[in-house]
């Protein structure tokens, strides 16, 4: 369960919310604090109040954020270092960094992209990859903000399959896509900064 308590930061004012596991769809309008949210549940940014997933605090636990725009926060040229990142950093050994990485390609079917530079890719490839990056080290909370903003309604959908499948306890997906909506476990809306009450 992620809850979050007493919460202002920007034109966020949420006083109590819990979400349970699922895939959570965080839909509302441009400007409605979609971003905000979904940055101060993955301990992004620190709000007044408090956000705890399973009862710790987003920056105790694995967490893996995929933004609007991933090739922003690429940091390797190279897509199969770029998706060993979070592992590499923390010190996992060689063997169990690639066997990952082609497990998570793989399932992406991506690893035809594997040995390609990452300023070549398509915007939608470059969203795959960030996925990518972000189930690798397995977290309990998923967090993607717009990815089928860069995706065909196909893929997108092959992406909601694939995140199912993943077995992630928590996925919170900001999305306009009815067809992900439709499909989510449940949905948060925003207006505001506020939560809409259903
Ligand atoms: N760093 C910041 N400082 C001050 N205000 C900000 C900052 N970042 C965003 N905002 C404002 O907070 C509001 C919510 O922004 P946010 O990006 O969370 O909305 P969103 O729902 O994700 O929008 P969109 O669908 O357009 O991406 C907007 O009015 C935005 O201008």
């Amino acid at each position: 369960m992620i809850i979050l308590e007493n919460i202002r930061y920007r034109i966020l004012e949420i006083e109590k919310l819990s979400i349970p596991s699922g895939i959570t769809a965080v839909i509302g309008d441009n400007g409605a604090g979609k971003t905000t949210f979904l940055r101060i549940c993955a301990g992004m940014d620190l709000p007044t109040g408090t956000v705890t997933i399973n009862g710790v605090t987003p920056r105790e636990c694995e967490v893996g954020y995929v933004s609007e725009f991933p090739d922003r926060h690429m940091i390797f040229s190279v897509v199969q270092d770029e998706i060993a990142s979070p592992l590499r950093f923390s010190r996992k050994n060689s063997d169990e960094v690639s066997a990952s990485v082609l497990a998570v390609a793989e399932k992406l079917n991506i690893t035809h992209l594997l040995d390609r530079d990452c300023k070549t890719l398509s915007g939608g490839e470059k969203m795959l990859i960030g996925v990518a990056t972000a189930l690798v080290a397995k977290p309990v909370l998923l967090v993607m903000d717009e990815p089928d903003s860069h995706l065909d309604p196909e893929t997108s959908a092959e992406l909601f399959t694939i995140i199912r499948e993943s077995g992630c306890p928590h996925v919170l997906w900001s999305t306009h896509a009815k067809k992900i909506i439709q499909h989510a476990d449940q949905i948060i809306e925003l207006t505001q900064g506020r939560v809409n009450e259903s």
